[in-house]
């Protein structure tokens, strides 16, 4: 068995700097993403003790969640507890030696976004941040855990993390997928499938030709969920095209380390025979472009559904669908389709890359966002927002009515001003529909940038092939 090892198996084996009888295991770390929301009392930790950061090269500092989109934000963000936040990460990075992509630097973004732009991500890599969404690097084929605040405060002063080995879980999505049909529309299906606990106590690894097949990103959107389905982490092995997107990035390996890298880089995939303690199998062709009715990523429908009854369900998930129903205002029995929206929101670690952006302005061609809908988009980075004004899609997407905004997680969650008012309902690219996600009240539909883009024209809950 131990000749036949999974591509977790092997990441986690080349890390181990220690292993306890009860196998709780000390991993090395090879990268630290640090924002501004879970850093600052790790910091303050270190101070305390007077400890530095041990590997102030491994780690990058990035503000993300509680700064504005607009461009006033370069003057002062308005907000105290916002303000003194992003302050503390500015002076953190100085004292402790990190670099850091400030508000007024183009590679500014969601950290998940900035991560893999600068290089920082790469295949067979131990990869932290306090964020859960860092599950997303998983889409190089690095293992990429979400830790909290105090585990923050010990990969700086260690640059290691306490961990127990997770199971092995495999998702195979077998086949082509239809038209229409995105890497959002994979990974919110497996959570309807597998329910927001499928993946507890799991490392998932994505496989099959629909996954083989996605770009860069559509993988990343694909891992960045993991963490919906209950998963410890996700997991795409490396291919050629995780190393042309790698290749010449700011901190890629350069020279005669890029070929020891690929060398390295072309093991990291599970090896046939390899034990898995849950799989799952899902065939691309079954797969529709899918909306969320509900306030749980696994709340899944296809578009031509109707909103469900709370009898449709069994045991707690009764009572959670009424009420459910109850805060997202739907009826059962409506066509999803005929369910009216006030907001578009694109953008998110989920789906604020270059890649979603143009899908955007594909659909959107020769269509206008509809009169008096709100439809923001916000880049994932300064670096995917300056791509698209060279590509001409920005010019493009203004014109069609939409908002363009500076880089941040937005209106992903309610941080920061842009904010859903009680009541409003919207059509979000983002990965957590959660209550009050999106600001107090707001009733959130999660769906792939396609999908909002519908209905973006539409005003409602579209199905994306009216517009091919
Ligand atoms: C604020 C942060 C800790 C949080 C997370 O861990 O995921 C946020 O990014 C989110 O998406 O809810
Ligand atoms: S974009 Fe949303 S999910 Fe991603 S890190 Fe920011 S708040 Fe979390």
């Amino acid at each position: 068995m131990t000749d036949h090892k999974t591509l977790y198996d092997k990441i986690w084996d080349a890390h181990l700097v220690h292993q306890e009888p009860d196998g709780t295991g000390l991993l090395y770390i090879d990268r630290h993403l640090v924002h501004e929301v879970t850093s600052p009392q790790a910091f303050e930790g270190l101070r305390m003790a007077g400890r530095g950061v041990r590997h102030p090269e491994k780690t990058i500092a990035v503000p993300d969640h509680n700064v504005p989109t607009d461009p006033t934000r370069i003057e002062g963000i308005r907000d105290e507890q916002s303000r003194i936040q992003v302050e503390a990460l500015r002076q953190n990075a100085r004292d402790f030696g990190i670099e850091m992509y400030d508000v007024d630097d183009v590679r500014q973004g969601i950290v998940h976004i900035v991560g893999p732009e600068q290089g920082w991500t790469q295949p067979g890599f131990t990869i932290v941040c306090g964020d859960s969404h860092t599950a997303t690097h998983g889409a190089f084929g690095a293992l990429a855990h979400g830790i909290g605040t105090s585990e923050v405060e010990h990969v700086l002063a260690t640059q290691t993390l306490i961990q127990s080995k997770s199971k092995n879980m495999k998702v195979e999505v077998r086949g082509a997928l239809p038209p229409g049909v995105t890497a959002k529309d994979i990974t919110l299906t497996v959570i309807g499938k597998t329910g927001t606990a499928g993946g507890n106590g799991h490392v998932i690894e994505y496989m099959g030709d629909a996954i083989r097949n996605l770009s860069m990103e559509g993988r990343m959107t694909v891992c960045n969920m993991a963490i919906e389905g209950g998963a410890r982490a996700g997991l795409i092995a490396p291919d050629e095209k995780t190393f042309a997107y790698v290749k010449g990035r700011a901190h890629a390996p350069k020279g005669g380390q890029w070929e020891l890298a690929v060398e390295y880089w072309k093991t990291l995939h599970s090896d046939p025979g390899a034990h898995w303690d849950k799989e799952i199998i899902i065939d691309a062709a079954e797969i529709a472009p899918v909306v969320t009715w509900g306030t749980s990523p696994e709340d899944v429908l296809p578009i031509t559904g109707v909103v469900p009854k709370p009898e449709d369900f069994a045991g707690g998930k009764v009572a959670a669908a009424k009420r459910s129903l109850e805060y997202m205002g739907l009826t059962p029995g409506t066509r999803l389709q005929d369910v009216a929206i006030d907001t578009v929101f694109i953008g998110s670690c989920t789906n604020g890359r270059i890649e979603d952006l143009r899908e955007v302005a594909r659909i959107m061609e020769g269509h206008k966002v509809k009169d008096g809908l709100r439809a923001m988009i916000v880049p994932g980075s300064g670096l995917v927002r300056a791509q698209a004004e060279e590509e001409g899609i920005a010019q493009k997407l203004i014109e069609a009515g939409f908002e363009w905004r500076m880089a941040g997680c937005s209106m992903c969650l309610g941080m920061n001003p842009d904010q859903l008012a009680p009541g409003e309902r919207c059509a979000s690219t983002s990965n957590r529909n959660f209550e009050g996600r999106q600001g107090r009240g707001g009733r959130t539909h999660l769906l792939s940038p396609a999908m909002a883009a519908a209905a973006a024209i539409t005003g409602r809950l579209t199905d994306v092939r009216e517009f091919g």
